[in-house]
């Protein structure tokens, strides 16, 4: 199995918050992990600091045999990471497609000079709007293709930020929180399209969830955090009983 992604040894401070403390996780290339802990155990924290929206102040991150440190969170997209947010961040005023297209602009070879040139601009953006329409079919969303964000249904904004972090052709997805606030039906078909993601089309996915059964269901890996530090981590099979787990999440019993 080869490391797609790789922390070690991070450590986050906010003022005289240890938010991760000596913190490593490892994700397989084709596998589905899942970091998992209580409120405050630092998962969102790990998150931001591998979208280098927080910087620690020890340890590495290995990307794809990269220093990821080294890099601006604004090359993220051409390095081949994209991401999802737990309150999702889709831009209102704007219809599903064009929130769709937004995700592929990291990727554009005109880049700003060239649109204000005008020549390859249409030709390119013609493509992103095939491409952006693709994602929507595959999600079988396309019949809100052109009606604006708001006030659509939570499901189908879901669907949405999926389609837009996908439309950048990722080789890790990062999900913050996918199943938060879905139906069970939605759930179970979230399961369904991240399974299809790693098997069908190669992509590798670490996601952040409170869902225990979601997350037991699909990962290949789970990596479970406790105030700032590593707890548990293993398969979910060996995992399902662990006492030191049970006890983070129910407390100590008495
Ligand atoms: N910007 C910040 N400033 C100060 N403290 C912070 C900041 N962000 C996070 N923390 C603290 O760091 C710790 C880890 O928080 P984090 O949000 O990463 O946990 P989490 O596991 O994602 O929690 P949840 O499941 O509730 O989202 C907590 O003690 C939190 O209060």
């Amino acid at each position: 199995m080869t490391a797609l992604l790789a922390l070690e040894d991070i450590t986050v401070r906010f003022g005289g918050v240890t938010a991760l403390d000596s913190v490593a996780l490892t994700v397989h290339e084709g596998q589905i992990c899942a970091l998992i802990g209580p409120n405050g155990a630092g998962k969102t924290t790990a998150f931001n600091t591998i979208s280098r929206l927080v910087r620690p102040v020890s340890g590495s991150i290995t990307f794809a045999g990269g220093d990821l440190l080294r890099r601006h969170a604004a090359d993220l997209g051409k390095l081949g990471i994209a991401r999802t947010f737990q309150n999702l961040a889709l831009w209102p005023g704007m219809t599903v497609l064009e929130n769709v297209m937004v995700g592929r602009h990291a990727r554009g070879r005109t880049g700003l000079a060239g649109s204000l040139l005008g020549w390859p601009a249409a030709r390119e953006d013609r493509e992103l709007r095939a491409r952006a329409y693709a994602m929507l079919d595959y999600f079988g969303i396309t019949d809100v293709a052109h009606r604006d964000c708001t006030g659509l249904p939570f499901g189908t904004l879901k669907r949405v930020e999926l389609a837009r972090a996908l439309i950048g052709d990722p080789r890790l997805l990062l999900l913050d929180e996918p199943a938060g606030g879905l139906t069970h039906g939605d759930v179970r078909e979230l399961g369904e399209i991240l399974l299809r993601l790693r098997d069908e089309h190669g992509i590798t996915l670490l996601l952040v969830e409170h869902h225990m059964q979601f997350v037991m269901g699909i990962s290949d890996s789970v990596v479970a955090l406790d105030f700032g530090r590593n707890l548990v981590s293993g398969t979910p099979a060996e995992l399902r009983d662990s006492p030191l787990l049970i006890e983070a999440y129910l407390g100590t019993p008495v």
